[in-house]
C-alpha cells in the first residue's frame, strides 16, 4: 500500500534533543502500526537532523507504515543568536507556528495526505490551539515522568502547598507519591528558578490540557502505578513507554542533532561491567571547577570510562570546558572522551557497569530499560525529581548531588566514592538486581499484550475512528479499552474528562 492511502498523523516537536527523541520514537511506533507519520520541527534543527541522521521528506517505511520529515522556517535568520534565549524564542515559535503549521497541513491535504491528528510535546502548547482551529483531534506526548506531570498539575491548580519565598524549605506531599523535600519537586517550580520562562511554557500546557483528547506518556504502568492510576482519574492519560525500544522496527531512522562518535569498538575491548558511562545530556553544562573534580574523581577511582563532552552552542554564552592538563595521557586506554555518544547502544553494552547521569527523563528511561544502575547528578527541572525516584523509589542509583540550586561543588573524593559504590560491593550488586527487574518490566510493557503496547494500539484505533468521522469526536458506544491494564489500570475509575477512547459508533 502506498503511503498516501494511510491515516496521517502530524507531529510537531519543540526543538530540543530531549523532546525530539521521544516524539520521534512515538512517531516510529505509530508508523510501525500502519500510519503515515510526518515529523516536524523548526528548520534550524531540521538542518542538523538531516546532516547527522539523514532525515528526509520522502516517506521511509517503518513496519506497516511510513515516516517522513517536514521542517518549517521559524521566521528568524539562520544564525540568529536569540534562538538560544527561550524567553524570546518560544513566543517567536508560537507566532510563526500558528501560521505555518496550518499552511503545511493544508498543503498535505492538497497532495493527497490529509492530516487526521496533530501531536505535540510540551513547551509548544499552542499546537493544540492550531488543531482546535482546524477542527482536528490532537494529543500531547508528555516527555517526563507521571510524577512530574502530577507535580505540575497540582501546582497549576494550586492544590498543594509548594515552596514559596515565604516558606522555601517545606516538604511536599502529593497524592500517591512519596514525600518530596523542597528540592525534589521540579525545580522550575521553585520561586528562585533562573528559568521562569520554562515554568511559563509548562503552565501554558496545563492551561490547554482540555484540548488534546489524549495525553500520551513515555512511562509504563508498573514503574509509576499509583500515581498513573491517580492521575488517570483526572486526565485522559495513556502510558506508552518506554518509547525508545521499538520491537517492530529496531533500526528505523534517528533524530540526533550530532553524529555520534564511534565508541562501540573500544567498549568491545573492555571486560564485562568495567566501564562507567558519563553523560549530562544535551542541555546541561557544568562549570569548569566541577568538570575538573569529575575528571580527577574518574582518574582516582581507577575505573574505565566513556565521558561525553558536548561542545556548547556558539550563542549559548558558555565558555568551552577543558580537561585538566595531562588528563587524557593519565587515563590512557582506560578512558575515552567523545562529543556525542550512541547512548542507547552504550547503555546496552555488556562492558558498561553504570551511568553517571543528569537524570533527564529520556536518560532515566533508557537506563531503567537497559537494566543499568546509575549515579545521579541532577541539575534542574524534572531531573531533581527523577534523581529522587532513581535512588529512593526505583532503588537503582546512588546520589552524587541534589541539583544546581544547592550551588555546591562536588569534590573528587565524593565522585570517587560514588563511582566505587555503584560499581563494586554489595550496594552495586543490589542496584544491578533492581535495574534488571525494571528492564524486565519495561520489556513486558511493550511486548505483545503488555500495558503500553495495548494503550498504543487503543490510541491508533481511536485516531483511525476519528479519521473516518472526519476529525469529529464520535458518539459514545462501549468499547472497554480504558479498563484494560495499562495507563488506565484495571479497577481504576474512568477519567472524569471528555475522554472518548471507550467509544465508538
Ligand atoms: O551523548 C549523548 C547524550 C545524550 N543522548 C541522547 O539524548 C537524549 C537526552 O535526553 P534527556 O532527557 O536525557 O536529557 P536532555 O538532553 O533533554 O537534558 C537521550 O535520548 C539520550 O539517549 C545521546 O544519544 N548521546
Ligand atoms: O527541558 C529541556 O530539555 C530536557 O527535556 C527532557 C524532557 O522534558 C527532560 O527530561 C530533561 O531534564 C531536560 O533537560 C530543555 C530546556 C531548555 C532548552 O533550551 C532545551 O533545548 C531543552
Amino acid at each position: 500500500m502506498g503511503s498516501e492511502t494511510l491515516v496521517h498523523v502530524f507531529l510537531v516537536s519543540f526543538p530540543g534533543q530531549g523532546h525530539v527523541n521521544p516524539l520521534l520514537r512515538l512517531g516510529k511506533r505509530l508508523a510501525s502500526k500502519g500510519l503515515l507519520v510526518t515529523f516536524s520541527t523548526p528548520e534550524s534543527i531540521g538542518k542538523q537532523m538531516r546532516k547527522a541522521s539523514g532525515c528526509s521528506d520522502e516517506p521511509s517505511p517503518v513496519g506497516d507504515g511510513f515516516i517522513r520529515f517536514e521542517f518549517f522556517e521559524d521566521g528568524w535568520d539562520e544564525d540568529e543568536p536569540r534562538r538560544q534565549d527561550l524567553d524570546q524564542y518560544l513566543p517567536q515559535l508560537e507566532k510563526v507556528g500558528k501560521v505555518v503549521i496550518p499552511e503545511m497541513i493544508r498543503k498535505n491535504a492538497e497532495r493527497g495526505r490529509p492530516v487526521s491528528c496533530l501531536i505535540n510535546n510540551p513547551f509548544i502548547p499552542w499546537v493544540s490551539d492550531v488543531a482546535e482551529s482546524l477542527g482536528l483531534p490532537s494529543a500531547m506526548l508528555w516527555v517526563q515522568s507521571c510524577a512530574c506531570f502530577a507535580a505540575y498539575y497540582h501546582y497549576y491548580h494550586n492544590l498543594v502547598r509548594f515552596p514559596s519565598e515565604e516558606a522555601m524549605e517545606i516538604d511536599i506531599q502529593l497524592p500517591c507519591m512519596p514525600l518530596l523535600k523542597h528540592d525534589e519537586v521540579p525545580s522550575f517550580l521553585y520561586p528562585t528558578t533562573p528559568y521562569p520562562f520554562l515554568r511559563r511554557a509548562i503552565m501554558g500546557q496545563y492551561g490547554n490540557l482540555e484540548k488534546p483528547f489524549c495525553i500520551l506518556m513515555d512511562t509504563f504502568h508498573a514503574l509509576e502505578a499509583e500515581i498513573i492510576e491517580y492521575m488517570s482519574k483526572i486526565c485522559p492519560i495513556l502510558t506508552v513507554g518506554p518509547l525508545f525500544k521499538n520491537p517492530r522496527a529496531p533500526n528505523a531512522v534517528r533524530g540526533d542533532f550530532m553524529k555520534a562518535d564511534d565508541c562501540i569498538g573500544w567498549l568491545d575491548s573492555k571486560p564485562p561491567k568495567s566501564v562507567v558511562y558519563v553523560s549530562f545530556g544535551s542541555v546541561v553544562y557544568l562549570k569548569q571547577d566541577q568538570w575538573d573534580e569529575i575528571a580527577y574523581g574518574l582518574l582516582n577511582s581507577g575505573v574505565n570510562f566513556i565521558w561525553v563532552m558536548k561542545p556548547p552552542h556558539k550563542d549559548s554564552g558558555y565558555t568551552v570546558l577543558t580537561l585538566p592538563d595531562g588528563f587524557l595521557e593519565k587515563a590512557g586506554d582506560k578512558g575515552k572522551v567523545v562529543q556525542w555518544s550512541p547512548q542507547e547502544q552504550v547503555l546496552a553494552h555488556p562492558s558498561v557497569a553504570c551511568f553517571v547521569t543528569h537524570c533527564g527523563w529520556n536518560s532515566t528511561m533508557e537506563a531503567l530499560t537497559s537494566g543499568m544502575p546509575v549515579v545521579a547528578f541532577p541539575q534542574w527541572g524534572d531531573q531533581v525529581t527523577d534523581a529522587k525516584y532513581l535512588v529512593d523509589i526505583f532503588k537503582v542509583g546512588v546520589r552524587m548531588c541534589r541539583g544546581e540550586a544547592e550551588d555546591k561543588l562536588i569534590t573528587r573524593d565524593v565522585v570517587e566514592k560514588c563511582l566505587l559504590e555503584a560499581t563494586v560491593g554489595p550496594k552495586a550488586a543490589e542496584m544491578q538486581e533492581n535495574a534488571l527487574k525494571w528492564k524486565a518490566e519495561a520489556e513486558g510493557a511493550i511486548a505483545e499484550g503488555g500495558s503500553s503496547e495495548r494503550n498504543l494500539q487503543s490510541f491508533v484505533d481511536e485516531v483511525k475512528r476519528r479519521s473516518v468521522a472526519g476529525g469529529e469526536a464520535l458518539p459514545k458506544v462501549a468499547v472497554d479499552l480504558v479498563e484494560e491494564v495499562g495507563g488506565i489500570g484495571k479497577g481504576v475509575e474512568k477519567s472524569t474528562t471528555n475522554w472518548k477512547m471507550e467509544i465508538v459508533s
